[in-house]
């Protein structure tokens, strides 16, 4: 372990993430089509706003590391999670990752229509399991989900699933793979007590198995039982990156003010 202690995996380097929002005017009234031309026409007239969500953003993750995001509302954590994703381009800096990393829950797209059960199936193969890897794997996901704890969910369509239900087969499908980079956004949050300890367990494994997790979540207990280390994030810049203790101590005085 100790060798592959600082291996980096996630290197940002002054990342500036910009996101560009057309200040458009209101559809109004009038028929559909009607409010749809006033729509483009506005969205094509209308002064373009910058949301500068992420300024500046510096670190290095390494393998074997459990990192957690934490900071207020609209700080920049889930942007700067899916940047790392590479679902967002930087304006201005880098952020490189080894591997591609896997965002809990964008990159498991369930389709609704279908059962739980072929959603598994569908999800594996995304992630690149061989047919029999499925086979072998799905019962377990199905089961660690727990969403057949109260009938054969599994075989019912996701539309009539909760959204925590939800989540939770997007977790258990997503957790089922060994991540180079696994970026988890509130994900344990989601689930009741006891699927939040399973699942907290399992990303203790994943880590175990060399990857490096990212978790964004305002559960504190869920970053203290997870994450050694913490980034916190105000104001899409930096504030301190450390040992999750230290940064949470710092992180809850400032809240107190
Ligand atoms: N799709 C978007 N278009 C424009 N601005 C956005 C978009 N998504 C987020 N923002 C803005 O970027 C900033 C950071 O938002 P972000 O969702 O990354 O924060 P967060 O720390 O994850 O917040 P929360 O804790 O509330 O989930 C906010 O000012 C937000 O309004």
């Amino acid at each position: 372990m100790a060798e592959n202690e600082r291996i980096p995996t996630v290197v940002a380097d002054n990342a500036h993430i910009i996101y560009k929002v057309h200040s458009s005017a209101s559809p109004g009234s009038g028929s559909p089509l009607a409010s749809f031309k006033r729509m483009v026409t506005s969205a094509k007239a209308s002064n373009v706003v910058e949301v500068h969500a992420v300024k500046g953003v510096s670190f290095t993750a390494y393998r074997g590391e459990a990192i957690g995001l934490i900071g207020s509302n609209g700080s920049g954590k889930s942007t700067l999670l899916r940047a790392v994703a590479g679902l967002l381009p930087c304006a201005r800096g880098a952020i490189y990752a080894a591997g591609q990393p896997s965002l809990l829950g964008v990159n498991a797209a369930l389709m609704n229509e279908l059962p739980g059960a072929r959603n598994v199936e569908l999800g594996c193969l995304a992630m690149g399991m061989s047919p029999a890897e499925v086979k072998e794997k799905k019962d377990g996901i199905i089961e660690f989900s727990g969403i057949n704890e109260r009938g054969d969910f599994a075989s019912l369509p996701m539309r009539t699933y909760s959204s925590g239900m939800a989540a939770r087969l997007k977790f258990s499908i997503a957790a089922a793979k060994q991540h180079d980079v696994l970026l988890i956004d509130e994900a344990l949050a989601t689930g009741d007590a006891k699927f939040r300890r399973r699942s907290e367990a399992r990303v203790r494994e994943l880590r175990a198995d060399a990857g490096t997790v990212f978790l964004v979540s305002h559960s504190e207990q869920s970053i203290r039982d997870t994450c050694d280390r913490s980034i916190w994030l105000e104001s899409g810049e930096i504030r301190a990156d450390g040992p999750t203790d230290e940064v949470m101590r710092e992180y809850e005085a400032y809240m107190r003010k």
